[in-house]
């Protein structure tokens, strides 16, 4: 991969820059919670710009229906981008339509300009390579150089990550260059004890690299969202939990898998449970109940680890020589659910082992939660992305920054 400083070596002034940048941050209305992943991006955009540049800023945020949708409008990202930048950015309403054209056009050389979700157009995400293509031909009249530095979107086919750095000359920029260092050494050679956690609410994306795991890691403690699909498994009441019921007999083999291989397999034995999810506007009380994993009463939601779990865990960490941890314990976004979160950042400080944390939500929340993110070995922006580099998979955005 061409790296950020030989593309620079080669001269970018006045070129105009394409940086494919993970913007997906945490949002609460128009707010920022966490701008975790602008700041991961800002060296990239710096450095283009100060060498002349002409910087045009491209991101998904959140799951649009590849239409416009103003809850997922990047305006306030960029905002935060250009205060960062102490420079301001210029904003286009679209994403490849008549303003971004404008808003590109109008751009000096040292510029940056945001341009609006991709995901408001259906061609960036579809799984047809012809209209994936044609919109990756759009993009790239915007432009004359590609850099891809989105790696927590590096996982996924898309126009703006696999089909446009093809039509452009690319390189690597400083994000994905670090990201990929410190996670090849989880993969190349790894200390043990190696201990993983998993959780979250994308687990159907997610439940897939335990089969790779299964081969890799000492220890795999399983929370959040991801936990209900293994209780519900072994026979337990999981009320309206999160669940992958498909996904039943899968995690049942790795039950199976992971006692014939010896591989510790660690599940809640308590879980917060509450009558409906917390509203995360308001914070309102959300009566929140402890109870045994394996006497959760029907109707209840399981939205946290409990205290016993929670020292089990933090036992399980406390010796690891590695831990790579992706996915909240709980729903931390709320106060009533983030003590299953917090003791697992708080035993991974504790711990003097290697630690990474990856996920947009799992960065944001050791971060709002208040530690301090020098206490961990690495904050990785992407988290099914870090997950499918572990498992070794051809990410899309990675093979084709390479030539
Ligand atoms: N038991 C639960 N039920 C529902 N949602 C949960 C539960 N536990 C955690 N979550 C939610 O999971 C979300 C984060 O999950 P996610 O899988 O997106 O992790 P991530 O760190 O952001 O990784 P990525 O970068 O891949 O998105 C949080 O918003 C949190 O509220
Ligand atoms: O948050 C993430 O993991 C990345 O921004 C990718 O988002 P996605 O899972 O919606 O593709």
């Amino acid at each position: 991969m061409k790296t950020i400083d030989e593309l620079l070596a080669e001269g970018v002034t006045g070129k105009r820059v394409f940086v494919r940048a993970d913007l997906n941050v945490p949002l609460s209305g128009t707010t920022i919670t966490d701008d975790g992943r602008i700041r991961a991006v800002q060296p990239t955009v710096e450095k283009l710009a100060a060498a002349g540049a002409r910087v045009v800023v491209a991101s998904h945020l959140g799951r649009p229906k590849g239409a416009p949708d103003p809850a997922f409008s990047l305006a306030p990202a960029a905002a935060r981008l250009g205060e960062l930048l102490g420079t301001g950015v210029a904003f286009a309403t679209d994403t490849v339509g008549e303003s971004a054209r404008a808003t590109v056009a109008a751009l000096t050389d040292g510029k940056v300009a945001v341009i609006e979700n991709l995901r408001f157009n259906a061609g960036e995400t579809s799984k047809d390579d012809a209209e994936r293509g044609a919109f990756a031909d759009q993009l790239a009249e915007l432009a004359d150089v590609y850099v891809g530095d989105g790696f927590g979107a590096v996982h996924r086919k898309h126009a703006s990550v696999f089909d446009l750095p093809a039509r452009l000359p690319h390189a690597a920029g400083d994000l994905i260059a670090t990201e990929v260092g410190v996670l090849k050494k989880l993969t190349d050679d790894v200390q043990r004890p190696y201990a993983v956690v998993l959780g979250g609410a994308k687990v159907s994306d997610k439940l897939g690299v335990i089969d790779h795991l299964l081969e890799r890691a000492d220890r795999i403690l399983i929370g959040g969202g991801m936990a209900y699909t293994f209780l519900k498994a072994q026979g337990h009441e999981v009320g309206s939990s999160l669940l992958q019921e498909d996904q039943i007999p899968v995690v049942l083999e790795y039950l199976r898998r992971a006692e014939e291989k010896g591989v510790e397999f660690v599940l809640p034995v308590d879980v917060v449970v509450a009558p409906a999810f917390p509203d995360l506007k308001t914070k309102a009380p959300a009566h929140p109940a402890t109870v045994a994993a394996d006497a959760m009463p029907a109707g209840q939601m399981g939205l946290d680890n409990g205290p016993e779990t929670n020292k089990l865990y933090a036992s399980k960490l406390a010796d690891a020589a590695t831990v790579f941890w992706n996915g909240p314990m709980g729903v931390f976004e709320h106060p009533d659910f983030a003590e299953g979160t917090r003791a697992v950042a708080q035993a991974l400080v504790d711990s003097s082992g290697f630690s990474v944390v990856g996920g947009g939500d799992s960065a944001a929340a050791v971060r709002i939660l208040g530690f301090d993110e020098n206490a961990f070995g690495h904050i990785s922006t992407g988290g099914g992305a870090s997950l499918e580099y572990l498992e070794g998979k051809t990410l899309p955005g990675l093979a084709a920054l390479e030539d």
